[in-house]
């Protein structure tokens, strides 16, 4: 178990080694969840890359804090997490609101990162009506009363209907500190990258899964239209969650989008 103290919070996070002269990869998970979720991608680049997962603030084994929060308590925390393992030129992988950190962290200190990974995420994310109805209807009837229309942007019906994962997912957002959750939804409320966007200048791969309820292809079609040279790529199959959903296709993605990187040649949106 690996924990840092940054902030005023203590941090859960694991580092998987990997080839000294590969950059780190680096996962962010989506509201509700942990870094579990990206288990399935994390098994299929084990030895190729060196590979960083965490708890943000408020979910998992991480601490919960002062809670509401803004996305910059969450680029702030994932900055003291580098700093500390002294991880510079990173590639973000960021899934939903974790793209909304790894977009805020490019805007703060582009010398961390090398390239982007933005999953199922856009440049904001939702209107601050349908948050604050959100943080309202968890005030009156906890995480259970919102949990199946979660589940229902989460994960396609076949995933939902037939894998015997799905509990295990649905145990993950409902033993979530509602505190946690809740001062995230009201940092997504307040955050809007769209100009901030406009200026990345690092390569970028914007994914999004075919049946994703939450973040849906058109929205990421608009995120990556506003990024200088973006690749975007669509993933059948999948909810909001392609990690869990569709780990192989997504591995294969991103091993495609960082391959020419690496080798040090131009990548094309
Ligand atoms: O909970 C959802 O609806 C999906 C989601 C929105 C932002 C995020 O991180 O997950």
């Amino acid at each position: 178990m690996q924990f840092v103290q940054v902030n005023g919070v203590s941090l859960h996070h694991q580092i998987i080694g990997g080839p000294g002269n590969k950059p780190v990869i680096v996962f962010i998970n989506s509201l509700g969840t942990d870094f579990r979720i990206w288990r399935d991608v994390i098994v299929r680049l084990a030895g190729s890359y060196p590979l960083l997962t965490y708890d943000k603030r408020g979910h998992g084994l991480s601490d919960v804090g002062q809670a509401p929060y803004s996305i910059e308590d969450h680029v702030d925390d994932l900055i003291g997490v580098l700093e500390h393992l002294k991880v510079r030129d990173a590639v973000i992988c960021g899934l939903s609101v974790g793209g909304l950190i790894a977009q805020g962290l490019y805007a703060r200190r582009p010398d961390l990162v090398k390239a982007l990974i933005l999953c199922d995420t856009a440049h904001k994310i939702g209107t601050a009506d349908m948050w604050a109805a959100r943080i309202s209807a968890i005030e009156q009837t906890g995480l259970s009363g919102i949990v199946d229309g979660v589940m229902e942007r989460w994960f396609t019906p076949s995933f939902r209907e037939n894998d015997p994962a799905f509990p295990g997912y649905r145990n993950m957002m409902l033993r979530q500190p509602v505190e946690g959750y809740t001062g995230t939804c009201a940092a997504i409320r307040d955050a809007d990258f769209t100009e901030a966007t406009k200026r990345i200048a690092v390569p970028t791969l914007c994914v999004v899964g075919d049946q994703d309820g939450a973040t849906p292809p058109e929205l990421v079609l608009s995120l990556a239209k506003l990024v200088p040279g973006a690749r975007y790529e669509v993933i059948q199959g999948a909810g909001h969650i392609p990690c869990v959903e569709q780990p192989e296709i997504l591995t294969t993605l991103i091993e495609a989008f960082l391959a020419p990187i690496i080798s040090g040649e131009p990548a094309h949106g």
